[in-house]
């Protein structure tokens, strides 16, 4: 099935969500899956285009997780579809685990998601592995049923029962999403970058909302704002460090770039000064600001170009 055979060892990386109906153990096998690597997540802006969840890095791989947010059958409007920016996470990730728990029938919830989900990757091909939650619930008798039920529920790369709260099985979720990634001459992201820097997370946000501020319609999701670095000027006083603090902004026209920079950079200025403002305040000593202004192409449509850009 799998195009990256276990045996070649050549290093994948690449993006995966957990889909399924509410309750049905997406939480709670994403972090059994991270395990203590749990991804800082934002509430602003630019997480919720795709959040990151976690990452799961192995010797030979690296799996993303990310959210879909709302993803759920519509209480009201049965048939409706599903929201577009579900569909379109779908579409970026390679590979989609649809998690049912073992503790309840399928029902018409998994259904609707199983019908969209055959609909939305009819063209593509993206594998979806159905995970068989909450395997501890129940007996092997009822297991063995509720895996039958699956299998006639879809077309799936492959099913696996797991247990996320007892640990049972998870190494297999994660090895088994991690066979349909694809080839990466090494990591998407830093290991680190997730767990061990929220402060910049914050800063990217600050600048974000900088530039954003007052041309949200002119810009609306067009923006990604990633901390190049933060070093401590040399040469400074113990008692009077700077932080040379760059950042790149990313927006995908021409057009856009002249909008956050405005005229004669006059609108950047105010965008640095704000920015800079709040970097101070929230790491309590004193910032030099280097702000770029960049033009990534599409960045929105490509799933590596993201992960890149800090998505
Ligand atoms: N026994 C058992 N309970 C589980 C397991 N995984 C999740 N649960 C429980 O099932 C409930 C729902 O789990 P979540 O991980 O929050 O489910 P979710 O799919 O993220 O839910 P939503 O956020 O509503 O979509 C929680 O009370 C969990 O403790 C499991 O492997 N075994």
């Amino acid at each position: 099935m799998s195009a990256n055979e276990p045996h070649e060892r050549e290093y994948v990386a690449g993006f995966a969500c957990l889909v399924g109906r509410p309750n049905a153990g997406k939480s709670t096998l994403t972090n059994a899956l991270v395990g203590s690597k749990v991804a800082i997540t934002s509430s602003k802006p630019q997480t919720t285009r795709h959040t990151i969840r976690g990452i799961v890095s192995g010797e030979h791989s690296q799996l993303i997780l990310v959210d879909t947010p709302g993803l759920h059958k519509p209480r009201t409007l049965l048939g409706e579809r599903l929201n577009d920016l579900v569909r379109e996470t779908l579409l970026e990730v390679d590979v989609i685990g649809f998690c049912l728990p073992a503790d309840q029938r399928i029902g018409p919830g998994d259904q609707f998601i199983a019908r969209e989900l055959a609909e939305i990757m009819g063209g593509r091909r993206t594998p979806v592995v159905a995970i068989a939650t909450k395997s501890d619930t129940v007996d092997r008798q009822r297991l063995a049923e509720h895996l039958i039920a699956i299998d006639r529920l879809g077309d799936w790369a492959a099913i696996v029962p797991c247990s996320a709260t007892r640990g049972d099985q998870v190494g297999e979720v994660a090895a088994v999403l991690a066979e349909h990634l694809p080839p990466s001459p090494g990591p998407l992201y830093p290991d680190d970058v997730l767990t061990d820097e929220p402060e910049l997370v914050m800063i990217a946000e600050l600048v974000r909302e900088a530039a954003l501020e007052g041309v949200r319609d002119e810009l609306p999701h067009s923006l990604a704002v990633v901390v190049d670095e933060v070093v401590p000027r040399e040469g400074r006083s113990p008692d009077h460090p700077l932080l040379d603090v760059r950042v790149n902004v990313f927006v995908e026209r021409d057009s856009q770039k002249a909008i956050v920079i405005g005229r004669g950079g006059s609108r950047l200025r105010e965008v640095g000064t704000t920015a800079r403002r709040g970097i101070e305040g929230l790491l309590g000593q004193r910032v030099h600001l280097d702000l770029h202004v960049k033009v990534a192409k599409d960045w929105q449509r490509d799933p590596k170009q993201l992960g890149r850009l800090g998505f």
